[in-house]
This record gives structure tokens, sequence and C-alpha cells, in this order.
């Protein structure tokens, strides 16, 4: 019964929400748009109380709706990166997938890309994008392509071919992956050794690491817009602080490798046992400088930014002020805050959608008030009526969203 009437409330939000049936599917044929001439729902219902701070000033809808600045994200040819990150579930494959295809319909050759090992990307864009390759994307007026990473396959891929043919195939597979680099660093170390134990983070070192390689490969130098959908919070905080993480993995290298040096050598010179150390820790700190470089980057507020994406949930948006505190601790800058799946004021007498609503206004009342998010630009995005699926979704979900 109470399963029932929640279907059924459900089944009102839809029929009740405001840009209800701007996107519809007609069986067996291409989704269809109906896109809105004007919108016409309003920030607030007469029965749920506005935040307590000028609120319109932000809204998406409405008259008084302010633009989330994408003149200034599209303008100027050099070539930017956006991060797009949040509590898990809460839309940044949509949000992202969105963005690169404006980026792509405003004369961009934009570049999508997933370090989330759970990716929806593919789901989002409805092709597979499976494969760790670039993938063309089919539909937006400028080059837009896909790469999904799959850092977990990729350290399984690492360990059979350490497996079937020791170094050289670790070497082989590692230039294959772009991870030369890394390769070469930790040649000395004998990689095989460490598989059956890791270093916590490797995950995140080849995603890392595929990211130098936009940097440097010419395959890569015609996007001059890339824009990542990143794994949600905690992964991200561990791929930011990448080169703390490496510093305390190559702690953890060096002591395993010491424990294994004695135990399988006890007669070694003390000396030769010091130079090898030594020759490897020079390596591992170039590998942490390089690191360094790409942190860089990603502090830098000309080339790079942080978009939070969150939903109005006391929740989520406790988890996005945290984020939001330790990006601006890490010196990655941040501006945006998308506000996604907003409920319309409800036009009925759902009782539900109303309690649905007045909650996400108390939530939206406390980003208002939360020292890390009000000063962000606040988006806000609405709750759509179908799954946003596809090239033609998500340019309706950017038109949106991306003002
Ligand atoms: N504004 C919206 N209106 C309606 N549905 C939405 C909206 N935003 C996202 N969704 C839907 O919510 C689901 C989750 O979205 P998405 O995959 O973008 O989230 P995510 O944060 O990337 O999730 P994960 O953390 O699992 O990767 C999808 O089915 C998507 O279509």
């Amino acid at each position: 019964m109470a399963c029932r009437s929640v279907i059924s409330s459900s089944l009102h939000i839809t029929n009740s929400m405001a840009i209800k049936g701007v996107l519809s599917f007609v069986p067996n044929s291409p989704l269809l748009l109906r896109l809105p001439k004007a919108a016409t729902f309003l920030p607030f219902s007469a029965s749920t109380k506005p935040p307590t701070k000028p609120f319109q000033v932000r809204s998406v809808a409405g008259t008084t709706e302010v633009a989330s600045g994408f003149d200034e994200m599209v303008s100027g040819t050099k070539r930017k990166y956006y991060m797009l990150g949040g509590k898990g579930g809460v839309g940044k494959t949509s949000c992202a997938a969105s963005l690169a295809v404006k980026f792509a319909n405003n004369g961009h050759p934009t570049l999508v890309v997933s370090t989330d090992p759970a990716h929806s990307l593919s789901d989002s864009f409805a092709q597979d994008l499976t494969g760790g390759a670039l993938v063309p994307v089919e539909g937006p007026d400028y080059p837009l392509f896909a790469l999904e990473i799959n850092p977990e396959k990729s350290r399984e891929e690492f360990r059979n071919a350490a497996q079937k043919s020791g170094g050289s195939g670790v070497k082989d597979f590692m230039d294959g992956m772009g991870l030369g680099m890394i390769a070469d660093q930790l040649g000395e170390l004998k990689l095989g050794e460490l598989l059956d134990s890791p270093p916590p983070g490797l995950d995140e070192a080849i995603a890392i690491s595929k990211v130098m390689q936009f940097l440097e490969s010419q395959e890569y130098s015609m996007f001059t817009r890339i824009v990542f959908d990143t794994a949600p919070t905690g992964h991200t905080l561990r791929l930011l602080s990448l080169p703390d993480f490496l510093d305390a993995s190559i702690g953890k290298i060096l002591k395993l490798r010491q424990k294994i040096a004695s135990a399988t050598s006890a007669i070694k010179s003390v000396f030769g046992q010091e130079e090898t150390k030594q020759n490897a820790a020079d390596k591992l700190e170039k590998l942490r400088e390089r690191m360094i470089k790409v942190r860089d980057l990603f502090r830098d507020t000309d080339s790079t930014e942080f978009v939070i994406v969150t939903i109005p949930t006391v929740m989520a948006v406790s988890e996005s002020s945290r984020l939001s505190a330790s990006l601006k601790k890490e010196n990655v800058p941040v501006k945006r805050l998308i506000v996604n799946q907003i409920l319309p004021p409800s036009t009925s007498d759902c009782k539900f959608c109303a309690m649905k609503r007045k909650d996400q206004m108390r939530a939206l009342d406390i980003i208002l008030n939360d020292p890390e998010l009000s000063s962000l630009l606040m988006i806000q995005a609405p709750l759509v009526d179908v799954e946003i699926r596809g090239v033609p979704a998500l340019k309706f979900l950017g038109d949106i969203i991306w003002k």
C-alpha cells in the first residue's frame, strides 16, 4: 500500500513537473526534443518558505535567472580543464557529459574522460566507450571524444603481463598504456615483486599518468577543452593529493624492497644495498616531481576549474561542503556548484512533492548559509522527467545548466 502510494506520487511528480513533456520518447523512434519556448516554473511555491538569502539571483528558473558563466568557460582557445566531482549518484556524469557536448557545440574539440572506476559515461552517451581508448561521440558540431580509464582492469592486465613474461611484459604493457615513464622510473625496483601487494593508490597513479599522456602526446593536442567525470569524493581527493600519496607509497616501496633484499640476500654488502636504494630513491623522486607538475596544472586558476555537483539534500550538501574545504586546502580552483535534480514547485495537491520540495528548499538554505559553499556560483538544474541518455538529451540538459 505504502509502496503504491510512493509510485503514484512519483508519477504525480512526473505529471506535475513544469518542464514535463519537454523530453518525450516515441517508441521505436529517436528521442524527440520539444524545447520549452519559455521556462514557466518559479523557484518557490507558495507553500514552501524561500531561503533566507536572495536566492533568485542564482536561480535557473524564472525571470531572474543568472548565467552559469558559460561565456567565460567557452572563451579562449588555450586548453582548459574542467573536473566535475561530488558524492556518488548526484549526476556528475550527466553534468560532465552535458558540458562536453556544450563545448563541442560551441567550437571546441573536446575530450571527456572518466576516472571513476564505476564508469557511467557509456550509459550517459548511450554508446560503448569502454576499452581505454579514445572513442568519437557522434552528434555534436565539433569533434567530441570520450575516454574511460579503467584503473582496476589496467592493474589486472598489468599483473597478467607480469606473470606471463616477467619484466619485459610489464614494460611493454606499460608502454602500451602510456605508462612507459613509470616503468622507466620504477624499472629497477622489480615491479613484478610488488604486484602481490600493490601500493595503495596505484589505480590513481594509472589515471593520472593518462592525464600526463594528454599533456605530452600529439594525439591529444587537438583538444581545447578536457572535461573529467571524476570518481566520487574520496577518490578525487586522493587523486589530487597524488604527490603526497606518492611520498607515502615511495616509503612503502622502499621498505618492501628492503625486506625482500634482506630476506633473499643476507650476504649482500651493506654498501651495495645502500647504493641501489639511493638510485631507486632518486628515480622515484623524479617520478614524484613529474606528478607535482601535474598537481600544479590542476591548481592553475587560468586553465583548470573543479565544479562541485550536488543534490539538495542535507547529506549531499554536507559532503559537498567538506569537498569544497578540502579542495580549497589543496588550492584547487572551485567557482561553481551545481545543485542538480531540483523539483519545480508542485502545481497539484501532491503531498509527497510538496514535502520533498520543502526539504530541498531547506537544503538550498543550508548551502546559502554554508561558509564553504555560499561563495560559489550556484547553478540549479531541474529534475527532468526522463533519464538523460544520448547526445540530444545531454544537449538539452546542457542548455539548461550551462548558460
Ligand atoms: N537533472 C536530472 N534529472 C533527471 N535525472 C537525472 C538528472 N541528473 C542525473 N539524472 C539521472 O540520475 C542517474 C545518476 O546520474 P549520473 O550517472 O550522472 O550520476 P553520477 O553522480 O555520475 O553517478 P556515479 O557516482 O554512480 O557515477 C542517471 O540515471 C541520470 O540519468
